[in-house]
């Protein structure tokens, strides 16, 4: 999404420990436009597949899942961190890293709302290492949910997320491709794959 990789270009900024901060589009500002050109690229991917639900998790994915959803016209659900009391039992439940917060967090869908009559494709904001989709792709397999595939914002290739999702055999799209980024040579980013 050539749009994305200009603004990426215009507004990422590089942070220590291999940090991309994009901020003001992805992960605390939000820019409709942009943000809906996600979702229509996305619905163009993933509609031959027929899903019946987007999933995506807390709190960056939202914005580039609802618009998907919004595309595909099905349901979006997105796992929780915190487990709140109108939450019906039983919950599918799995445990991730916070990359930008640190440590570790536990998720939770509820069973009404994933289940095995779902065709479910995932969207995030980033793939990195895959650990969060990861965590994402064995809730949905606990639920008995078919995954079709995979849908991240910005891919950080440089961290070898999509081979570490290979095993799951499923079409994994991305709109803006982060090849290497140093302080010395700056943000490598490409038109996602
Ligand atoms: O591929 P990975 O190595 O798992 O990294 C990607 C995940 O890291 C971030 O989550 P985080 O909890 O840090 O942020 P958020 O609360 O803004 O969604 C991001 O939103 C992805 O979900
Ligand atoms: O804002 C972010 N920047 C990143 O580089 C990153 N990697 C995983 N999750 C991330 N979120």
């Amino acid at each position: 999404m050539q749009s994305l990789v200009d603004a990426i270009r215009e507004q990422g900024v590089i942070l220590p420990g291999g940090f991309l901060k994009v901020d003001g589009l992805v992960n605390h500002q939000l820019l409709p436009r942009l943000t809906r050109e996600m979702g229509v690229r996305f619905a163009e991917l993933f509609a031959p597949l027929q899903p019946n639900k987007v999933l995506t998790i807390e709190v960056s994915g939202i914005a580039p899942a609802i618009s998907t959803a919004m595309e595909l016209n099905v349901p979006m659900v997105y796992a929780r961190k915190k487990k709140p009391l109108t939450m019906k039992e039983p919950a599918f439940t799995a445990s991730s890293v916070s990359r930008t917060k640190g440590g570790n967090v536990d998720l939770f869908i509820s069973s009404e709302f994933l289940g095995p009559d779902d065709r479910v494709v995932v969207i995030d904001d980033f793939l990195a290492s895959g650990g969060t989709l990861r965590a994402l792709t064995g809730m949905i397999e606990l639920s008995g949910a078919t995954l079709l595939g995979l849908g991240c914002v910005v891919e950080k290739q440089f961290e070898s997320g999509r081979e570490h999702l290979a095993d799951l055999n499923v079409p994994i799209h991305t709109l803006a491709n982060i090849v290497r980024m140093s302080e010395q040579e700056g943000i490598e980013v490409e038109v996602g794959r």
